[in-house]
């Protein structure tokens, strides 16, 4: 059930906010539909394998910037079990701590421009602070057992999605429209499709 749960509306959510950010880079989608043309082929009703999935690694680094811009859970929360001094705090056993990865994901401490939507930043791949300053996963022990299946379906679904249709918002102006209930859920992304030539 924990899978079930927690792999489907996360799934759906980082789709939406991929969508979300291509409409407003056209730049970024043309490129992003150009690796999917040459790692896929021109056959688009061809079965796409996990190994093509794999080598996608421009739609990857498009996941990790629009969920580093958008985590689809910005807050988590972590209990210490024995007492800690943290910068100079001191905090009792069991005292629980808000993660606020939404400000990680935008700290200028981590992050060159951090509000600039740039996937080009994720295929520099020496820049080990960034890694770990990206939280969409959580982290430790507790870290998302779905974390690569979710990358995979992702990717999949785009590239089902962009290799055979274009995709444009109807709204390029407002900004992101979501509520958040623990999760961030997406409201109302129109979008305007029709087959591509
Ligand atoms: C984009 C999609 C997803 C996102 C953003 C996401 C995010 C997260 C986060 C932030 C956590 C908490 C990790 C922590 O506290 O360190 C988590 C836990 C979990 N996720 Fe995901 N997840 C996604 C997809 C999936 C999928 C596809 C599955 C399963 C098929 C899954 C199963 C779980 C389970 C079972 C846990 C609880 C792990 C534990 O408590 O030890 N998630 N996920």
């Amino acid at each position: 059930m924990d899978l079930l749960l927690g792999g489907t509306l996360t799934t759906v959510i980082t789709l939406s906010a991929i969508v979300y950010y291509l409409g407003h880079n056209p730049k970024v989608q043309k490129r992003m539909v150009q690796e999917l043309d040459d790692v896929l082929g021109s056959d688009r009703d061809s079965n796409i394998t996990i190994d093509q999935v794999i080598k996608l690694e421009y739609t990857d680094a498009i996941f990790k910037e629009a969920s580093r811009l958008f985590p689809t859970i910005p807050v988590n929360l972590r209990t210490n079990a024995e007492p800690n001094e943290i910068a100079g705090y001191k905090f009792p056993a069991k005292t629980q701590f808000f993660i606020d990865v939404e400000r990680i994901h935008r700290s200028p401490d981590y992050w060159t421009d951090p509000d600039t939507f740039n996937p080009d930043r994720w295929l520099n791949k020496s820049d080990t602070k960034m890694y770990s300053s990206y939280y969409q996963f959580g982290g430790g022990a507790r870290e998302c057992p779905g974390k690569k299946m979710a990358l995979a379906e992702v990717k999949t679904l785009i590239a089902l999605l962009y290799r055979n249709y274009d995709i444009e918002l109807v709204d390029k102006v407002s900004p992101f429209n979501y509520n958040y209930d623990f999760i961030n859920i997406v409201q109302g992304l129109e979008i305007k499709i029709k087959p591509r030539n």
